[in-house]
């Protein structure tokens, strides 16, 4: 496991996009395409205005990426809950991509549990059967310590055979749709990207305390043999 510390979140997603762009470019060079499943919330949002500023658009083929999403608020398009209208929002609107890039979940005209069909479909079409999974999955975490949509106590957390899944998360009054830990686990590499002080207890009790992973969810993203990357801001590892 290795950790980054940024000064703040500006610098933060600064280094996290040279990385990025840098580790999708070797993948590209390798294999001619690169896969990353993008993370929900707001911490990715200056990381994707970043890459999508002059500063970093022109130092990738953006025809080579395909784009996943690790968890989804089960709400229409439009709603700013929505992981994907953010995505689209501060990034996927903005570089050079076709929509067949972009693999996202679907949230209208269909039930929670059979978009979660469809897109474990989808990514066993991708991935059933090769060595590595998703070139790099990014992961937020949330004050509570859960990522993905894997929230404390929730029994998905110890999900190993369904790839995705969804279920009614009442405190938020909404389905959540989301991969699971095997799928991110199988990945080629996992980063976290992690900002604030809000975040600073779970973020402490996740790679420092005792492994309780129904109380933090985080904890349970081990990759079976790719590279796990922690990129923080001073005031998220303040306790460390
Ligand atoms: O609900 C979610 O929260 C986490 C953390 O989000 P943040 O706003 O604290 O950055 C996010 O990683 C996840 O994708 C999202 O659905």
């Amino acid at each position: 496991m290795q950790i980054h510390k940024s000064k703040d979140i500006d610098q933060l997603s600064q280094d996290f996009a040279h990385f990025l762009i840098d580790y999708a470019n070797q993948k590209i060079a390798i294999n001619g395409a690169f896969s990353v499943a993008l993370s929900g919330g707001s911490t990715p949002k200056k990381l994707h205005l970043l890459l999508a500023s002059d500063d970093f658009k022109d130092k990738t083929d953006w025809s080579k990426w395909h784009f996943f999403m690790g968890d989804e608020r089960f709400v229409p398009f439009s709603d700013d809950r929505s992981n994907a209208k953010m995505c689209y929002e501060t990034l996927l609107d903005r570089v050079p991509v076709n929509k067949n890039q972009i693999h996202f979940y679907q949230t209208e005209n269909i039930e929670p549990a059979e978009s979660a069909l469809q897109y474990e479909k989808l990514l066993r079409g991708f991935y059933e059967g090769k060595q590595t999974g998703i070139d790099l999955v990014i992961l937020g975490m949330g004050d509570d310590g859960h990522t993905l949509s894997l929230f404390p106590g929730q029994p998905i957390i110890h999900e190993t055979k369904k790839w995705v899944d969804s279920f009614w998360l009442e405190a938020q009054d909404m389905y959540r749709i989301t991969m699971t830990h095997p799928i991110a686990n199988h990945a080629g590499a996992v980063a976290f990207l992690v900002a604030g002080a809000g975040k600073s207890k779970a973020l402490k009790a996740v790679l420092e305390g005792a492994y309780e992973p129904d109380i933090y969810p985080s904890q349970i993203i081990s990759p079976t043999s790719g590279e796990l990357h922690w990129f923080i801001d001073e005031a998220a590892g303040g306790l460390l």
